[in-house]
């Protein structure tokens, strides 16, 4: 089955996690625009959706679905949303579409992170997938020269700005054999705003495809 099927399988078997009266939260990506679509038909069932990106909040507002602050909703009950790798521990790289700190935020606030992806995900070993993180603009070439002080080699993703007026630095060739110590490690450098590691708060639930592990 292609990827393509299978982000399609996973978008719409989430749909089964999401409650009457709840406020979904909702991640962002190819994967995750499935599940938007699907979650159209249970626009008048649920209260509405706390979005993770401009993107998603365009898509989910275009299939009327309320968007809502996560302020004013407080603590959410679910969040779905996709992965750029996902290790056996359901440990995650996320940030490929440069959405990481909203996404990081909204798994935080929620009880349960439901990740929805296609098999080609699956890694044994994070780090495949050049690791994402989040950087005040002033702070990219003190980030990129504590990254090579680590043995990563750092990235800039020249022309991306994130949603929040930042930038994007993407790490190559790091083999993560502790992310929740790289996670803390990257987190406390200065200048960063987000890691796209979510090892620290890992999803609780996966769909490879309609398959949850
Ligand atoms: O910043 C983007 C997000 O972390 C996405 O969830 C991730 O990149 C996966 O995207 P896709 O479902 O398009 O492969």
């Amino acid at each position: 089955m292609s990827n393509a099927n299978e982000k399609r399988q996973a978008g719409e078997a989430a749909i089964r996690y999401v409650e009457d009266g709840a406020i979904v939260g909702v991640g962002t990506g190819s994967t995750v625009a499935f599940f938007i679509d699907a979650l159209a038909d249970l626009r008048d069932r649920i209260q509405g959706a706390v979005s993770s990106s401009e993107q998603s909040t365009a898509h989910l507002k275009k299939l009327g679905i309320p968007v809502l602050d996560l302020n004013a909703a407080g603590p959410l009950s679910l969040y779905i949303d996709g992965a750029d790798e996902c290790d056996p521990h359901k440990r995650l790289i996320k940030g490929g579409g440069a959405a990481l700190t909203r996404e990081k935020i909204i798994a935080a606030a929620a009880q349960k992170f439901v990740c929805i992806i296609d098999s080609s995900k699956q890694v044994d070993l994070l780090g495949r997938f050049p690791l994402p993180i989040e950087v005040i603009p002033m702070a990219r070439s003190l980030v990129g020269r504590e990254i090579v002080k680590l043995d990563g080699q750092p990235v800039w993703r020249d022309g991306v700005v994130t949603d929040n007026g930042n930038w994007i630095i993407d790490v190559h060739g790091w083999r993560i054999t502790d992310p929740v110590e790289l996670e803390g490690k990257l987190n406390q450098l200065a200048g960063v705003v987000t890691v796209g590691l979510f090892a620290r708060r890992p999803a609780d639930v996966v769909l490879v495809g309609d398959r949850e592990i």
